[in-house]
């Protein structure tokens, strides 16, 4: 066992390569290939999840930058071979040579971010040499599910504050770093407003904004003396934090004060921010103060540990709050800290150059037998009402039949007796070629006309299915060309 570490501190030769942000398993499953001679065949994976996060009714697809970004830069770097030469693997030369070598050449579709996306349909698709798509399995995964996680997050406590504004706060509670700037972006994509985290912000052109923390009222003599100088310093529009003290005894005075006095030096205080506390007493109260002394047009801000439920409490109590700062919860997925998206191999070639064959996963839980075969994900707009009737997976071959707008069985996979036919409908083609023999073959949207979509998407679906609590299920269906050859694969036992 070695010790030495290739982690160099400097956020230099080691960060940022992620080649080995895999698991071994896949660095064996390779090796296994490549010494079998199997590891040129073609493999279909599909990445999915079976149940959706949080009890909501839709999911939201990111992380698709991120994947991006991977696939293009994925390189075995030296240090990476030599660390990998040191495994109890004894991985042999010639391979480790191949590594080198490495590129991925294949084919990836996904669905754009900012989807509304459901269980047991495919979100991204692989078509590559096994050799490469077995690699990607565990850091796809990994982006995926955490980014379609967080913004699914973001999308419900954007529905519970209504059109208030929405702060994104989480970074000093995230899960480290990259979950803090990549979760800012998902949260943004799935309607908050802006982000305290200015690397975020940086990266990706989200809105920063910030108020001040206790530590600045404590560092002053006085708190009117710390509103007075922080709000000298700052150009204009600040927000004051009010409650270090006694918030309606002292912070809120104190700010009102501060807002005359730079009144007169024709400023403004555009906020003052509560952080504990009762908050929709609290900001009644404020409210009552600032409108007495004229600052009807002060906002007030709230933050302390708030989730969609507390947001939806607080303005069923009648709370005067304009603006929410939401952190920890958001950014860890407090109440479901993990999206179970899976990476399943639906097809291959069983010899080189042969037909893909669809492959099945079967399994005493029902809800886990995969869909065999590579398939295609429609997403069917009934024309009369515009409203989006269900998702429909079928075979690349029926892709005319669906596009002429051929009448189609919109049936139940688990009980294919309930069914209906659906013939004045459009087929929105879901998965997107991202990368097509290696290249980018996609122009990536900007993040405004990401989150522009995501709202496009929600006017698509009947309130039902996006209500938080207790949400109709979509469905997302099968054609009856894959729903046999699933059936027929089940009934020979998968062979
Ligand atoms: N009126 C309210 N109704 C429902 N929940 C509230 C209300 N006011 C605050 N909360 C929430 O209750 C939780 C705890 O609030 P509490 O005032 O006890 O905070 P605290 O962190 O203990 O206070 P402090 O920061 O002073 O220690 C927080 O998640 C907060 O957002
Ligand atoms: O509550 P969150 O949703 O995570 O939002 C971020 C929190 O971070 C800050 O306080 P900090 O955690 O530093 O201290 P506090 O909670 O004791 O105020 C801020 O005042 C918020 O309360
Ligand atoms: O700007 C703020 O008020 C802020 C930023 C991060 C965490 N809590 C509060």
């Amino acid at each position: 066992m070695t010790t030495q570490t290739h982690f160099d501190g400097a956020g230099g030769r080691e960060y940022g390569h992620l080649a080995l942000h895999t698991d071994k398993y896949q660095i064996n499953m390779m090796y296994a290939h490549w010494k079998n001679g199997t590891h040129d065949r073609i493999a279909v994976f599909e990445a999915y999840f079976r149940k959706l996060p949080f009890g909501n009714g839709y999911a939201v697809f990111a992380g698709l930058e991120r994947i991006v970004d991977y696939i293009q830069t994925l390189r075995f770097h030296e240090h990476e071979i030599m660390f990998l030469r040191e495994q109890e693997e004894r991985y042999e030369e010639a391979f480790l040579q191949e590594l080198r070598q490495f590129r991925f050449n294949g084919d990836i579709l996904a669905v754009p971010e900012g989807t509304l996306v459901f269980p047991n349909e495919p979100l991204v698709r692989v078509e590559a040499r096994v050799f490469e798509a077995q690699l990607i399995e565990t850091a796809l995964l990994n982006f995926m599910n955490y980014q379609t996680l967080i913004a699914t997050k973001a999308a419900r406590v954007r529905r519970a504050a209504e059109q208030d504004v929405l702060l994104e706060f989480g970074t000093r509670r995230a899960q480290e770093a990259e979950a803090a700037v990549w979760g800012a972006r998902a949260a943004f994509i799935a309607g908050f407003d802006a982000t305290s985290n200015m690397r975020a912000a940086m990266l990706f052109g989200i809105p920063a904004k910030g108020t001040h923390a206790h530590a600045w009222v404590q560092a002053h003599a006085s708190e009117q003396e710390a509103f007075d100088r922080y709000a000298a310093a700052l150009p204009d529009d600040v927000t004051l934090l009010v409650d270090t003290y006694d918030t309606l005894g002292s912070g809120v005075p104190h700010a009102i004060e501060t807002a005359h006095r730079l009144a007169a030096r024709g400023k403004r205080m555009s906020a003052i921010r509560i952080d504990s506390g009762d908050l929709a007493y609290l900001s009644k109260e404020a409210r009552q103060q600032l409108d007495a002394a004229g600052f009807l047009d002060v906002k007030i801000v709230a933050s302390n540990d708030l989730d969609e439920s507390i947001i939806v409490n607080l303005k069923a109590q009648g709370a005067r709050i304009d603006i929410w700062g939401v952190g920890t919860q958001l950014i860890t997925a407090a109440d479901q800290p993990s999206l179970g998206g899976v990476y399943k191999l639906v097809a291959h070639e069983r010899a080189a150059g042969e037909e893909l064959e669809p492959v099945i996963k079967l399994s005493n839980n029902p809800e886990k037998v995969s869909t065999p075969g590579k398939k295609d994900a429609y997403r069917i707009v009934n024309r009369q009402t515009g409203k989006a009737e269900a998702d429909y997976l079928a075979f690349p071959n029926e892709e005319a039949h669906i596009r002429n707008g051929e009448r189609i069985k919109l049936f139940d996979p688990i009980h294919p007796y309930r069914h209906k036919w659906v013939d004045d409908y459009e087929a929105v083609q879901l998965l997107q070629p991202v990368i097509v023999k290696g290249e980018l073959a996609f122009e990536l949207p900007l993040l405004d006309a990401i989150r522009a979509y995501h709202q496009q998407q929600l006017a698509l679906f009947w309130p039902e299915v996006l209500r938080k609590v207790n949400p109709q299920s979509y469905p997302v269906d099968l054609s009856v060309d894959v729903w046999e050859h699933k059936m027929a694969l089940i009934e020979r036992g998968g062979k």
